[in-house]
């Protein structure tokens, strides 16, 4: 590890009980929050996160928006009822070619936020606790020289402690330590409980699939460097788990981003299209089936960008 890193860590990471609720309300000052989650048939879940968010983090939070992200399922109603304002993903800057994925939810979410600071977290979370975004808000209040903040935590999947973050371990660390050694110091570089100022998110592109986390990573860091940077441990985190055929769709739209980046910082020379069809196999009644999934990913602009934005919210 970069000793620059392992010096950033010493003075970088801290733990979600540094940051007590009355300390984040004593900090706040006149600084607004959004918190934003990204939600595609979360009804399970979503729900119960809204109503933590708003009875354990009330004063502290301006809005808790939900993305509606095409669900299947009525999780925007189940949100709403819980106090959320829902957005139907494909309803924000219609004007724009609507685009599939995590990345696309989340970049459209600060067109429709207004808070000086967005929190993420993801709605299919078991077991939450407000500490989960009052932990990665709390650097952010105390210190303005911060710009985004990570959590990370342990990731107990089926009974084994760590048996989760599976692309994590098996495709975005590598990649991370050989090509952006400099966020080497991420324990959890794709988790989805992260805070950033809205000056600096609006500055950054979003790629639109589950590459957005580790693209964000790396322009946020070329646009303000590794100090910009903290990390909040904040325990254990469980959440509902895909398929291993699904994360290997997740991990081909990474690996995409990854390139993406390797390209424009000129370390990949040569170029041809990606094919973005991932073939996968599964023994079926007479042999194996083929299924093809769209791993597809696409950019959107740094939101300040856009002329045309849609007119900030009032509270
Ligand atoms: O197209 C998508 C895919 C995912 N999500 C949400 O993003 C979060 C993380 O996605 P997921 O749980 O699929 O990823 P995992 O945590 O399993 O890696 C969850 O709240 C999803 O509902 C979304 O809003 N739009
Ligand atoms: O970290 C990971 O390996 C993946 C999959 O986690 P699991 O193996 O299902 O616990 O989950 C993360 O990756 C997604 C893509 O960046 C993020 O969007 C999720 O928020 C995060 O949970």
């Amino acid at each position: 590890m970069l000793p620059e890193v392992r010096g950033w860590l010493r003075r970088r990471t801290s733990s979600a009980a540094d940051w007590p609720v009355r300390d984040l309300l004593a900090a706040k000052g006149a600084t607004t929050v959004s918190v934003v989650l990204p939600a595609r048939d979360e009804r399970e879940t979503v729900g119960e996160i809204v109503g933590i968010l708003r009875r354990e983090l009330d004063g502290l939070l301006d809005e808790v928006v939900v993305i509606d992200s095409r669900s299947q399922d009525d999780t925007a109603r189940v949100a709403a009822r819980a106090g959320a304002r829902v957005h139907a993903q494909d309803e924000i800057l219609p004007h724009l070619r609507p685009l599939d994925g995590k990345g696309e939810a989340l970049w459209k979410s600060l067109a429709v936020t207004r808070g000086d600071v967005v929190v993420f977290a993801d709605a299919d979370i078991r077991h939450f606790r407000a500490s989960l975004v009052g932990g990665v808000l709390g650097p952010l209040l105390a210190d303005p020289t911060l710009a985004y903040v990570k959590g990370c935590y342990d990731r107990p999947l089926d009974g084994v402690p760590n048996g989760g973050g599976r692309v994590t371990e098996l495709v975005a660390r590598p990649l991370i330590n050989l090509h952006w050694p400099e966020l080497a110091g991420f324990v959890q570089p794709l988790a989805g409980e992260y805070a950033g100022r809205r000056s600096v998110l609006e500055r950054v592109p979003f790629l639109t699939g589950y590459g957005v986390e580790l693209g964000l990573l790396i322009d946020v860091l070329d646009l303000a460097g590794l100090d910009a940077f903290a990390q909040v441990d904040l325990g254990s985190r469980e959440h509902r788990p895909q398929s291993t055929e699904a994360l290997g769709a997740m991990s081909g739209q990474i690996m995409l981003a990854a390139w993406s980046r390797l390209r424009r910082q000129g370390k990949i020379q040569t170029w041809h299209e990606p094919s973005c069809l991932l073939a996968q196999f599964r023994r079926g009644l007479t042999g194996l089936d083929v299924t093809c999934r769209d791993v597809t990913i696409a950019e959107r602009p740094p939101m300040l960008t856009l002329p045309d934005r849609l007119p900030a919210r009032a509270y």
